[in-house]
């Protein structure tokens, strides 16, 4: 047969090998970092809370490993349709700070580690003075956080207080990356 030079079939073989050999020599330089990715855990995990005003979510890191992760919801048995979710309604009994387990709480309770000593937590907002408390006691170390409600606020400024007392590194995460997207239709290229 006689192949031309510029034969479509042709260069296309010539590209793929030099692809595949590029990509043998040099590592992605546009992979997830650690941090981003702990921190991608926490903001995704904050998507399954069924709170309508605010949803959290943490992870804890242990040697660079995830050993537990948590949003805010309700506790188990307590169904989500029929724990109340308002706040500052008529009824006290409906106020939803009742009954909703905080993300970090849930992190802790579902650690996959005997315990969680020296541990780090990345959450996507800044823990209230109880779940301060429960990271403290738990043996963590390190708090992440993403962003913070209205800092002044008794309860967040006992976290600061007890946080710096008992000598957990606390500091705000600025990501690498300001957006990660999930594309479950995606192809994944290498496998051509
Ligand atoms: N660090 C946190 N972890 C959490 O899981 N939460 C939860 C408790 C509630 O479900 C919701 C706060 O609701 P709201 O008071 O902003 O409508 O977020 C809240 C904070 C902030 O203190
Ligand atoms: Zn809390």
């Amino acid at each position: 047969m006689n192949h031309h030079p510029t034969d479509s079939s042709e260069v296309t073989s010539n590209s793929f090998r030099e692809d595949s050999q590029t990509k043998t020599q040099k590592k992605r330089d546009d992979y997830l970092e650690w941090k981003d990715y702990f921190m991608a855990v926490a903001v995704l995990a904050a998507k399954r809370s069924k709170d309508p005003n605010c949803q959290v979510g943490a992870c804890i890191v242990k040697d660079l490993k995830i050993v537990g992760v948590g949003y805010n919801g309700m506790p188990s048995g307590c169904s989500d349709d029929e724990f109340p979710w308002g706040k500052e309604v008529s009824n006290p009994l409906d106020e939803k700070s009742l009954y909703v387990c905080h993300a970090e709480m849930n992190a802790i309770i579902n650690k996959n580690i005997s315990d969680l000593k020296d541990c780090s937590i990345y959450v996507s907002l800044f823990p209230c003075n109880e779940c301060a408390k429960l990271i403290i006691q738990s043996g963590i170390r390190e708090v992440v956080y993403l962003s913070e409600k209205k800092p002044y606020k008794p309860k967040y400024m006992a976290s600061r207080r007890m946080f710096l007392a008992a000598g957990i590194k606390c500091r705000q995460f600025i990501p690498k990356q300001d957006k990660i997207e999930i594309n479950f239709t995606t192809n994944n290229n290498d496998i051509l």
